[in-house]
């Protein structure tokens, strides 16, 4: 049996969801030959680890108490009573963490799964790279900061997986692979790729106020944790740059252009996320509700699009042909067009849910086992 020892970073709705999944999947891994050592889970403040993380991993049933402590709003220091585990706590934990990793890189091997959604753990990634770990990673912000910790992150490119960076479970990543190690040159990519805004714009169509709507997004797990990073485009953005620097473009964040849907002044350095979405976000709702209408009365639908194309990479607001393939889009579904040599005229279509833990959680957990031919 091939044994994979994961550190999971982020036990928000996505890492609680993939404990879940790799509970529920024992069962088909061990059929499959593989099994899932959980060695360590941390949120913001603390990590719990297994007391020898050379041989041990987490029980599932305190796997399954990590998910119900945290998605009750306890810490994770309040299982420590349990008796399963140590703690590391704030600068102790990153120095932690990078302990393990020196001793399970070079021996085990080890997953270090980012489910975070912060751009902190970046230096965590880099360094756990450095010591011969594999990374799988849910958060984009590693991926799209400088082009330096980019190419570090993927300098041994048979260790990352990062497939739910990008339309979340959908195979995104892997079909833009496969296509460019055939040889068959990407031209354009073309996409929906934000669950929340194609949730947002359908619903917005069908007659819902658009503040109900982002905070019905947010309470279904598709927006970021602040609903702004959805809304300013930025999240859309970062896949726009995942996906370009994939193409090998070495371009950063700010080389893209970005259309917001809130004006600045609703924007993180004037109110907090809770004022946004309690009083800032109601005041978008007439003019959304006007750019709705204006574009219906032309017959056709308001879509926040992707496109890649030559040095070309954008991202914004765009009226659209209602029966075109993003008119037709419905609820959090993203989808994505690839055009190559090989798709020239009719391109490689990926669709389906683009958003929410279970999909987000599945794509990271095929992740980790697609690392399985590296571990013993
Ligand atoms: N939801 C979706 O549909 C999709 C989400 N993603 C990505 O998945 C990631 C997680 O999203 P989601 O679960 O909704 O986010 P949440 O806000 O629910 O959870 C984030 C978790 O990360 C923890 N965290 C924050 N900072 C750090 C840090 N420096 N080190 C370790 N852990 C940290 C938080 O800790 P604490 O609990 O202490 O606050 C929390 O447990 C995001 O990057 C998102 O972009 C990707 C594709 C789709
Ligand atoms: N907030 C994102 C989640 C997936 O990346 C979205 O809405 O698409």
């Amino acid at each position: 049996m091939k044994s994979i020892p994961v550190l999971l970073m982020g036990c928000g709705g996505v890492g609680r969801q993939l404990l879940e999944h790799v509970v529920n999947c024992r069962a088909l891994h061990s059929r499959q030959g593989v099994v899932l050592r959980m060695v360590g889970v941390c949120d913001s403040r603390s990590l719990l680890v297994v007391d020898d993380v050379a041989t041990k991993g987490m029980k599932d049933s305190f796997l399954m108490e990590i998910c119900r402590a945290k998605s009750s709003g306890s810490s994770l220091a309040s299982l420590l009573s349990l008796g399963q585990c140590q703690i590391f706590k704030d600068s102790e934990m990153m120095d932690k963490i990078i302990d393990i990793a020196g001793h399970l890189g070079r021996s085990t091997g080890l997953a270090v799964v980012d489910c975070s959604a912060s751009s902190e753990t970046v230096s965590i990634l880099k360094q756990a790279v450095g010591l011969g770990c594999c990374i799988v990673l849910a958060n984009k912000k590693p991926l799209t900061c400088g082009i330096e910790a980019y190419e570090k992150l993927i300098s041994n490119f048979r260790c990352i997986r990062f497939e739910s960076t990008v339309g979340a479970g959908l195979p995104v990543i892997a079909s833009v692979n496969r296509v460019l190690a055939s040889g068959d040159p990407i031209y354009h990519i073309v996409g929906s790729l934000s669950g929340t805004l194609g949730y947002v714009m359908s619903e917005v169509e069908a007659g819902k106020l658009f503040s109900k709507v982002v905070q019905e997004a947010k309470s279904l797990g598709f927006t970021e944790p602040d609903p702004r990073d959805d809304l300013s485009g930025m999240d859309v953005a970062r896949k726009a740059l995942i996906l370009a620097r994939l193409l090998g473009r070495r371009i950063n964040l700010n080389d893209i252009k970005v259309d917001s849907l809130y004006p600045d002044e609703l924007g993180p350095n004037s109110m907090s996320t809770e004022d946004f979405l309690s009083s800032g976000l109601s005041s978008v709702d007439r003019d959304f509700q006007e750019k709705v209408r204006a574009a219906s009365l032309k017959g056709k639908v308001l879509r926040y699009v992707c496109m890649i194309e030559g040095s070309r990479c954008e991202v914004g607001l765009q009226e659209l042909p209602k029966d075109s393939p993003l008119g037709r889009l419905r609820g959090s579904d993203n989808v994505v067009e690839i055009y190559s040599r090989c798709y020239k005229d009719s391109p490689l279509v990926i669709q389906g849910a683009g958003a929410g833990n279970d999909t987000t959680a599945a794509g990271v957990l095929a992740d980790i086992i697609d690392l399985q031919d590296l571990f013993q």
